[in-house]
């Protein structure tokens, strides 16, 4: 099963003051690769099984056996739910569904959407659920699981909803971000709200300190539980007599670092052609025309499901040619969409993919792109009584294979490793080629997305410290446009606190993003200060930590004003810790000069409360990526 198309996001939506033009700066964010060379598969006639062939051979001959005694045995299951954004939780969870028949348990993985709160709800005792749950956006839940959370989260519900169910919880997050494992937090809160019980430990797992091991570890000690609890059920229970797990038996050992295969659990099957030509000719209005647009007169309507075909009226290459960055301004025209956008707010792209990729892919697999299908539950995968479930929600299906990949497969990302242990499986005798190539579209499939708390303060008394390296600055345009709006407004600009920006490129000439327009800024006296790190300018590095360490006596007394709010926006992998060990520094006089007069020094106890109380209030917000 190919992954849902991601979603990218791009920052720095401006104030849109132009007649429903929305400017967006975009990096090249989105390539599809191609695989290595040597990943693609060698060609038919294998005479003899040997290596990788003779393994999955014997897995397969294991899987046969497993699946005749599987009828034997137990029936109860346990429901691996994800809620996943980029994919490492489904994943996660499809591994364990792959590994689960391993350990003697049944399970099905699936996304929160998939499985649905109000059948959860109404499913019997004992339910047993391994949820897996990432955080994406400002602490937001997954796409795939939205809907799931906004039911689950509804205030009428009786505290013994769920009261038959027993769970634990993954949570996967980062933490970078200022609402960290906010979703799996409140998944675990909820469920147990409404009278679910744990019946194994919940586990946490920070991409700051690498997730395998905790993953893997948390996984490993899971199983025993899990078995445990759906023998609880005993007129389904998992038989005890059970022959040791494989994982126990000497051949696994051998096939140690072999991911399990997925288990199948759905089927497509085929429109007649009656059928298929009504759903081909709705696909030809996939991408809406006026009229229907016109339907929609707010912008909150518009969803990655059902976004906004947005036309492009300006790209422009922001970066030097020279340069082997590539950064582009774009202009999007939303006239007609209601849409109107906060600075701070980010607009989400649907990516589709490039036709001559999808034309490639079909031909490699001898597939017709004009055959239309539907999804239903695989016979004997467990998921026959789906009831309300809808498999793949993502696919939109009855749909094409065309349509499929091309508006809701990730065709381009490299491949998983379930992916490629299912390929291995079922199409070792077929070659993948794809070909790289940038899509390009006249229109863009739009929504918009909250930034939350990231958004321009709405008083003008307190300081407004900004830092935003690379494609990071392109918010604190629309910031600075509000901020010149409210300093109209107001006509109080002599009171107004002070406004500073940090950001960073390579070099002036390269990649000095918006360089001018922050300039004006400044003449116009809307920016107080406008700190640029070049990093690749002199013999050494040089980013924002170390510019806001060098303001340190400045920046000090700003940064513990009681209204002072402070933003960062860009990379989460090492620059937002590094600002906020500076920022840390700068409070407790560790960095640059003293701070001057009267202003305070903090302990290092005092500083980390000070700057997590001012997360706390919404006045030190990241927007942040890795
Ligand atoms: C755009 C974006 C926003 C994120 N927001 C948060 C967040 O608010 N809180 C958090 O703890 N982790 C956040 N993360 C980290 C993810 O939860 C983490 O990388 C997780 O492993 C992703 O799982 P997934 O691939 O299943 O979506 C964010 C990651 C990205 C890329």
């Amino acid at each position: 099963m190919l992954a849902a198309v991601r979603v990218l996001t791009v920052s720095g939506a401006t104030e849109t003051a132009h007649g429903g033009l929305l400017e967006i700066c975009l990096t090249a964010a989105y390539s599809p690769q191609t695989p290595q060379q040597g990943q693609e598969e060698a060609s038919a006639k294998v005479p003899k099984l040997v290596g990788g062939a003779s393994i999955l051979a014997r897995l397969r001959a294991e899987r046969a056996k497993s699946a005749a005694k599987a009828k034997s045995t137990a029936s109860a299951r346990a429901y691996i739910v994800y809620a996943s954004q980029t994919g490492t939780a489904n994943e996660i969870a499809n591994g364990m569904a792959a590994e689960a028949g391993q350990h003697g348990v049944k399970a099905q993985a699936m996304s929160c959407n998939e499985l649905g709160f109000e059948k959860l709800a109404k499913m019997p005792a004992p339910t047993v659920v391994v949820l897996i749950a990432a955080s994406t956006g400002d602490g937001d839940c997954p796409d795939n699981s939205a809907s799931f959370f906004a039911h689950m989260k509804r205030r009428s519900l009786e505290s013994n909803t769920l009261a038959h169910v027993r769970f634990t919880c993954l949570g996967l997050g980062d933490s970078n971000y200022t609402r960290f494992m906010a979703v799996s937090r409140a998944f675990r809160t909820r469920f147990q709200d409404l009278g679910a019980q744990r019946f194994y430990d919940f586990k946490e797992a920070d991409e700051v300190d690498g997730i395998e091991p905790i993953v893997e570890a948390w996984v490993a000690g899971l199983w025993a539980p899990l078995k445990q609890t759906l023998q609880a059920d005993a007129s389904s229970a998992v038989q005890s007599t059970e022959a040791p797990a494989p994982a126990a038996n000497g051949q696994a050992q051998k096939d140690a670092g072999i991911p399990a295969l997925i288990p199948c659990r759905v089927a497509l099957q085929w429109l007649e052609a009656s059928q298929a030509a009504r759903v081909l000719d709705a696909e030809k209005s996939y991408r809406p025309g006026g009229s229907e647009i016109a339907q929609h007169t707010n912008g909150a309507n518009f969803t990655a499901d059902q976004p906004f075909w947005a036309s492009l009226s300006c790209a422009q290459r922001l970066s030097a040619q020279d340069s082997d960055r590539t950064v582009l301004h774009l202009e999007l025209d939303t006239s007609g969409s209601g849409m109107s956008p906060d600075p701070g707010d980010s607009l989400g792209v649907v990516p589709q993919n490039d036709p001559d990729l999808v034309a490639a892919l079909l031909a490699r697999l001898g597939w017709d792109g004009r055959r239309v299908f539907s999804v239903a539950p695989a016979a004997g995968s467990g998921s026959e009584d789906g009831g309300d479930t809808k498999l793949l929600p993502h696919l939109h299906w009855p749909c094409s294979i065309q349509h499929a990949l091309t508006y809701h497969c990730d065709i381009a990302s490299p491949p998983r490793k379930s992916l490629l242990r299912l390929l291995a499986e079922q199409a070792s005798m077929q070659r993948l080629s794809v070909k790289e190539n940038g899509h390009a579209s006249v229109q863009l499939p739009v929504f918009v997305r909250s930034g939350g708390a990231f958004k321009p303060p709405s008083t003008l008394t307190g300081p407004w410290i900004m830092i935003g390296p690379g494609t990071g600055v392109a918010p604190f345009r629309g910031f600075l446009q509000r901020r010149r709006k409210l300093l109209h407004q107001s006509s109080a600009g002599h009171s107004a606190g002070q406004a500073w920006l940090f950001c960073g490129c390579r070099r002036r000439q390269e990649d000095f993003l918006y360089g001018q327009e922050f300039q004006r800024f400044v003449a116009e006296g809307i920016l107080s200060r406008l700190h640029v790190a070049f990093s690749r300018a002199g013999p050494s590095k040089v980013y924002v930590q170390h510019l806001i360490r060098e303001q340190a006596a400045a920046l000090a007394p700003l940064l513990t004003h009681p209204e002072a709010h402070i933003f960062i926006c860009g990379d989460g992998t090492h620059m937002a810790r590094d600002v906020h060990a500076a920022l840390l520094d700068v409070l407790t006089g560790q960095a640059g000069a003293k701070a001057a007069g009267d202003s305070e020094v903090l302990s290092a106890a005092k500083a980390a409360e000070h700057l997590s109380a001012m997360a706390g209030q919404g006045r030190y917000v990241r927007d942040i990526w890795s």
